[in-house]
């Protein structure tokens, strides 16, 4: 098990991760989610011994790993947010490049990026300089590095930022074809809640350096069993209409996307005949009243006020 105890880093007053705690047991996916600026990739650096904590340690096996990282570093890939590739390589020389760096053995090397170039579906691009490769396909490759030396841990952070939908779906189908087949343990960071939702078995939820939620998908969402989310809509925007109901005092979470209202009401409230009457006197009317199952995006509204992605 790889674990994290009280981290916490300092840079000058900002606490940019402030005592967070969790833990991802071998073959698990675990989700690290939160939007820009919550201190994901310091959480990854530190736990990559990358960067040195404030406070707090970082344990594998029990193990201290930031006073002694050689056993982490076997077993740990990390595949960083930048791309870090050398464009005047093929796909094959960097994979080259980067396996001596991690002292494979020649002949095992040639092996094993076989195997990790049809892992990330390049088998057919390897000759090509990487210069010319889309983003999608250099995201791919980024990926591939981290799995040279078969890592029993990866962590991916934001892997799919910026690419097209198919290299990001061929990602997803990585993630997950790497950790039914192989058992690969994965801490997937991201800001998409509907790929955290999608991969994670677990999910840890971070804002302004700390952890605000953890736990399954269904543990995360019974935050909201007391309520439900109710998402209507009207036949036009109407501006009095809207101004009434973020003033209700039963409503709560409301957004507003033109026509749509979205919002939060306590669980056995009968709100659509109090809607209706307010749509009659706004002249409005009602197209859709849909009571909607709650997502994580609205769990961390209902947390903080605001929403995940900016
Ligand atoms: N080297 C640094 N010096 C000073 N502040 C930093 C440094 N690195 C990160 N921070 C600050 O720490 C906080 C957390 O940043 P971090 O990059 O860990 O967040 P994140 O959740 O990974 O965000 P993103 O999704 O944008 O990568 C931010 O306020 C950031 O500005």
């Amino acid at each position: 098990m790889l674990e994290v105890v009280n981290l916490s880093k300092v840079y000058k007053k900002n606490k940019a991760v402030d005592q967070v705690n969790f833990y991802i047991e071998p073959g698990e996916i675990v989700g690290l989610l939160g939007p820009n600026g919550a201190g994901k990739s310091t959480t990854i650096a530190m736990i990559s011994t990358l960067i040195t904590p404030s406070a707090g340690d970082v344990l594998f096996q029990n193990q201290n790993v930031i006073k002694d990282p050689k056993v982490l570093r076997k077993i740990l890939g990390v595949v960083p947010q930048e791309i870090a590739l050398y464009g005047d390589l093929t796909a094959r020389e960097n994979l080259e490049f980067f396996g001596s760096m991690h002292k494979i053995p020649k002949s095992r090397l040639k092996e094993r990026i076989d195997v990790v170039l049809k892992q990330i579906g390049l088998e057919n691009e390897h000759k090509k300089l990487v210069k010319h490769y889309s983003g999608g396909m250099k995201r791919r490759l980024n990926i591939g590095v981290a799995l040279l030396h078969e890592p029993q841990y990866l962590i991916m952070d934001e892997p799919t930022v910026g690419i097209d939908p198919q290299s990001r779906n061929h990602i997803l189908e990585t993630v997950k074809l790497l950790n039914k087949e192989l058992k690969t343990a994965i801490i997937y960071t991201s800001h998409y809640m509907e790929e955290v939702e999608y991969l994670c078995n677990r999910i840890y939820i971070m804002d302004q350096g700390r952890v605000i939620a953890s736990g399954t998908k269904e543990e995360i969402k019974s935050i909201l069993s007391s309520e439900k989310m109710i998402l209507v809509k009207f036949n036009q925007y109407s501006n009095g209409l809207v101004h009434e109901l973020m003033n209700h005092p039963l409503l709560s979470n409301i957004s507003v996307k033109e026509s749509e209202v979205s919002f939060t009401i306590a669980k056995g409230t009968n709100f659509l005949p109090m809607l209706m009457s307010i749509c009659e006197q706004h002249q409005i009317v009602l197209n859709s009243f849909q009571v909607k199952e709650p997502t994580l995006e609205d769990v961390f509204l209902h947390l903080t006020g605001r929403a995940l992605r900016n």
